[in-house]
């Protein structure tokens, strides 16, 4: 490893992850998201949205692996698997685990009672339709809160339950009361909420919370939302209720993590995640991508909250339960999420990681990698490589240049693996000693 450096590995296996030559994160921060991104220089124009309101600094998250998550293709879980998940996710340290309807099966049924009866930390939830049998069925099964919804688009209305906006309302009123007065949490969401009439929306929220319902839902149920109408929504129902504004973001055109931000970013309190993602369709927000996004905004909140270290572990319990791969470019712990190639960049991540990293890796207790096996090496990877193979003091920064123009020429032949490039260091050394 270069004595003089910052970075973790050029070319081989990576040091420990508690290395301590991490990126030089500035050490100023308050909370609530008052917080430069890590490595920004002081000259940075560019700031978080830190207004009253945001809530970026303080957000909880409602983990829906094991409700969300079982509308996945793949998902299949037993008691056994939604065990393992349920502990893991209390292990990393989220608020509420949110449990498919026990209404749904007799064993979402037992599993719900099974998984309350853990003693975890996190609160939790199971999620129902918004119906008096419903939420009966929730209570038996001892959750800490009852997670209510129903359709209020036109679409929903028309083609799914078939109820006016306020037979909806009095339904709600009804079930709310019910839930609160057996003593647990209840919130009260709408489906597909940005197809819905705002003033209808707007006022049916605001009958909940004068209910003293603990959270309203928005939901963006089929992903079609851009950050920009979440602001707009969020900002309005702000104004409206007192109570907690839980956010549900779909994937299908990719701005989940963005609707998340932009919702906390306008006074939304709780996000809803799965691990990866996983959910119906393409699924919604995951929760490591969040996190990854989170941990930038609002860092010292997030470190401290949450147990960055095990996203690697959970991400992949998830992923063989329901038999995919991590993505490749997966934010964190896609397996390049920190890999550095070109020579230009190799040569500023060796010196000062933050020069092209936003995320230090080392608080997800991941570590950074160097490669230099390509023809877009440059020779600051390669003397990195040299010196973490124990010869830096045998080569001048010449023969460091000629070794990596060896390795070029071979890179323009075909794909290198390291001990390919180690193979020529090592040869052009023993030349050297002849
Ligand atoms: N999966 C449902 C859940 C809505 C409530 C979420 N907190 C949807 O996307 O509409
Ligand atoms: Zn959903």
């Amino acid at each position: 490893m270069c004595g003089t450096c910052n970075g973790d590995a050029a070319g081989a296996a990576p040091p420990a992850a508690n290395s301590t030559t991490g990126n030089a994160a500035p050490s100023a921060s308050t909370s609530n998201g008052v917080h430069p991104a890590q490595g920004k220089p002081a000259s940075s124009p560019y700031q978080f949205v830190q207004d009253y309101i945001s809530n970026v600094g303080r957000f909880k998250i409602i983990e829906s692996t094991l409700r969300e998550g079982e509308q996945f293709a793949n998902a299949f879980f037993d008691l056994e698997t939604k065990i393992k998940i349920a502990k893991a996710l209390d292990n990393f340290g989220v608020d509420y685990i949110e449990l498919t309807s026990p209404v749904a099966s007799q064993a979402s049924y037992d599993d719900c009672k099974a998984i309350c009866q853990l003693g975890l930390k996190a609160k939790i939830l199971t999620h129902v339709r918004c119906n008096m049998e419903d939420a009966r069925k929730a209570v038996e099964c001892g959750v800490d809160g009852v997670d209510l919804v129903i359709g209020t688009s036109s679409f929903l209305r028309e083609y799914s339950h078939g109820k006016s906006m306020d037979m909806i309302k009095s339904i709600a009123l009804e079930v709310i009361a019910y839930v609160k007065s057996k003593g647990i949490e209840v919130r009260f969401s709408s489906e597909d909420s940005f197809r819905s009439n705002l003033v209808d929306i707007l006022h049916l929220y605001q009958a909940c919370d004068k209910a003293g319902v603990d959270r309203v839902g928005v939901a963006d149920t089929v992903g079609g939302a851009t950050p920009r109408m979440v602001y707009d929504l969020i900002r309005t129902l702000r104004c409206c209720v007192g109570c907690d504004i839980e956010t549900h973001f779909h994937d299908d055109t990719g701005c989940a993590v963005a609707n998340a931000h932009s919702a906390l970013e306008a006074g939304a309190t709780h996000v809803d995640t799965s691990v990866l993602g996983i959910g119906e369709r393409n699924g919604i927000t995951p929760l490591g991508a969040l996190m990854a996004r989170m941990v930038v905004t609002a860092p010292d909140y997030v470190k401290s909250k949450y147990n960055l270290k095990a996203l690697k572990s959970l991400e992949t319990l998830v992923a063989d339960a329901v038999q995919v791969n991590i993505p490749f470019n997966n934010p964190v712990t896609g397996f390049c999420a920190f890999t550095h190639k070109a020579g230009i960049h190799a040569k500023a991540i060796l010196a000062n990681p933050s020069t092209y990293e936003i995320i230090d890796p080392h608080d997800f207790g991941m570590t950074r990698y160097v490669s230099i096996n390509s023809r877009i090496t440059g020779w600051n990877a390669v003397k990195a490589r040299i010196e973490q193979l124990g010869l830096g003091s045998e080569f001048s920064d010449d023969q460091v240049k000629e070794v990596t123009a060896k390795i070029k020429q071979m890179a323009d032949i075909r794909p290198l693996a390291i001990d390919d490039t180690d193979s020529i260091i090592r040869s052009y050394h023993l030349d050297l000693q002849i």
